[in-house]
């Protein structure tokens, strides 16, 4: 039970409104069972003639009574239990998803976002089904089967009750072998319909490769795979369910039929009254609900331990980057970093991406960072802004290791561009603001003015409150790039770094941006990594990384005089500058 542990301490939350809920559940149960017993004493009052119609109203009021009680306490426990099960699946997706933000790269690089998905829907429901309807069904099982079989012996026979209690003993034994069946199942339906998200998820995001390769029909075919693997799942609980319920119903009967039989044979030979052998039919009915309760409550709660186990595997999860002990109260950064020996592999069975990097960028300058593709250039963006951790001394920033500065600090103070330019579902004007506080209009205008998007945004009809569709793709991958760099701009850090942000736009654009960014980021430190010498050539000091070294290192003029990678690439890109001129 140690998986329950998140939900145990929840439950603990709402002790009261489960106190509550329990308590008006057992007024419920109790009250109930006076129904039987006065409309017995009617049946025997009205058959012995012992009573007349002022009696039969008052056994009538009597019933009624029971019946307010019984609506008013089943709207209170269904509030107070239903209740406190949707404040704890409330709380445990809000656990869930404070503690993914705190997981690190490495994790989202090993789990898929369908399979996440699949936690905050699926398993959650089941946790919350153990939580609320469980608890009901585990209760009334219990608590309603003992006051209706104390009823029964008190108020009939002793007899014929152990006669009618003999069905619990094979649903009680049978209850244990069901139980772990069905959590079995139960996991394997869970991890169909995780695989299931996970495809559905990959194929909408990708649909536009899909199209441009025309591969519709392998999609639905593998799509079809997977939902009939998450059919056939959920169809191999519903059998076992299937099987029990007829079962249950089966046992119910015969229980009825002995009842009746010996029943009828105790009123003919005179031992009980006839009101009480209908009283005792009614209590053998009472008996059917906590029977099945019994069944859905083994159901429930396996269904919600496998879903904790599945939860649960989240959140031992601990965070790989984090601030450690030795933490440094740095509040801001100036922007002088320098690598020393930067080596770096992503795991210990791959190979180095980085190695042995050892330079200065002093604050203030522009490091641009040029290189094949693979060569390790997003690596450094990485690495900076602690998205993987490095060996201590590696790094350092303003003259503190990386690894000591505090990780808010640390992020806020770098402004970064990514490769794949992502904006949120949200309007422009919120997707460029998205790193700051407030979204005052003029700074987004300036940020965009500088980023060199601005005036394409106002060409749309609801100009900055555009809506962004999902991954932006209402906007063109030049307008996404440079929205991106409009957000990196306006939050203004003392370390701005560009991945690959110039790629989408054209040479005088470029150009334009490139003018901006020299008068806006004046005495602040720029890392700039582009595939094209034009971004590059002014900065003052570039890097060429080959497969992951420092093959070269210099400003343009320096570069261009050791007529090396940087020279030969200046070269070609000289002639194909003059073949387009041509
Ligand atoms: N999360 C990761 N896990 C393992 N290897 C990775 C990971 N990310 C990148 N790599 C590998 O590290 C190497 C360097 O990748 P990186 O993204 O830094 O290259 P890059 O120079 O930025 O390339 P590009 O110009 O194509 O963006 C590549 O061989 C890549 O396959």
């Amino acid at each position: 039970m140690k998986e329950a542990n998140k939900i145990v301490k929840h439950i603990k939350k709402y002790w009261l409104s489960y106190s509550l809920g329990v308590l008006t559940l057992f007024i419920v149960d109790f009250a109930s069972l006076y129904i039987p017993q006065f409309t017995g004493d009617i049946t025997d009052g009205l058959e012995m003639q012992t009573i007349g119609m002022d009696g039969l109203l008052n056994g009538i009021v009597k019933i009624l009574i029971v019946g307010i009680i019984l609506a008013v306490g089943r709207f209170a426990w269904r509030y107070f239990i239903f209740g406190s099960a949707r404040n704890i699946e409330c709380d445990l997706r809000n656990d869930m998803f404070a503690h993914l933000e705190t997981l690190s790269m490495g994790y989202y690089n090993k789990n898929k976002t369908g399979d996440l998905m699949a936690h905050f829907t699926n398993d959650l429901n089941a946790i919350r089904m153990a939580a609320g309807p469980a608890v009901i069904c585990t209760f009334d099982a219990v608590i309603m089967t003992v006051m209706v079989l104390c009823k029964m012996i008190l108020h009939v026979n002793l007899g014929l009750t152990l006669l009618a209690a003999i069905p619990l003993v094979f649903i009680a034994v049978g209850g244990v072998f069901y139980g772990k069946s069905i959590e079995k199942r139960f996991d394997e339906k869970q991890k169909a319909f995780s695989d299931l998200s996970d495809m559905a998820q990959e194929s909408i995001s990708g649909v536009r490769v899909i199209k441009a390769f025309v591969q519709e029909r392998k999609e639905i075919a593998a799509f079809a795979r997977a939902n009939k693997e998450n059919k056939d799942k959920n169809m191999g609980v519903v059998r076992i369910q299937a099987t029990v319920i007829p079962l249950l119903d089966i046992v119910i009967g015969i229980s009825s039929l002995i009842t009746l039989l010996y029943g009828g044979y105790l009123v003919i030979q005179g031992e009980i009254t006839l009101g009480r052998f209908i009283a005792f039919n009614q209590y053998v009915g009472m008996l059917v609900w906590p029977m099945l309760a019994a069944g859905d409550s083994i159901t429930f709660i396996s269904q919600g331990i496998a879903s904790a186990r599945r939860i649960q595997k989240i959140f031992v999860e601990k965070p790989e980057i984090f601030d450690g002990e030795d933490v440094l109260p740095v509040e801001s950064l100036e922007g002088d970093i320098s690598f020393c020996g930067l080596t770096f592999a992503f795991t210990e069975v791959t190979s180095e991406v980085l190695k042995d990097i050892t330079l200065d960028i002093e604050k203030g300058t522009t490091l641009a960072v040029l290189g094949r593709t693979g060569s390790g250039k997003s690596t450094i963006a990485n690495l900076l802004l602690r998205l993987y951790n490095t060996e201590p001394g590696m790094i350092a920033i303003d003259g503190h290791d990386i690894n000591r500065i505090p990780l808010k600090t640390l992020r806020e103070n770098i402004a970064y561009v990514p490769q794949d330019n992502f904006l949120f579902s949200d309007t422009i004007r919120n997707n460029i603001a998205f790193g700051t506080t407030g979204n005052e209009m003029i700074k987004v205008q300036e940020a965009a003015k500088a980023a060199c998007i601005h005036d394409n945004i106002i060409e749309f009809p609801l100009q900055y409150e555009t809506l962004v569709g999902e991954r932006g793709v209402t906007i063109s991958g030049g307008q996404k790039q440079r929205s991106s760099i409009a957000r990196a701009l306006l939050k203004d850090a003392p370390i701005l770094i560009l991945d690959d942000a110039l790629s989408a736009v054209d040479t005088n654009t470029e150009e334009e941006i490139l003018s901006n960014l020299k008068r806006d980021r004046a005495g602040k430190t720029t890392i700039m990594i582009a595939h094209r010498i034009s971004t590059v050539q002014n900065a003052d000091r570039i890097l060429i990384l080959d497969n992951g070294e420092m093959a070269e290192y210099g400003s343009h003029e320096e570069l261009l005089k050791q007529d090396g990678i940087y020279a030969r690439m200046y070269e070609k890109q000289q002639l194909e500058k003059q073949l387009e001129a041509v």
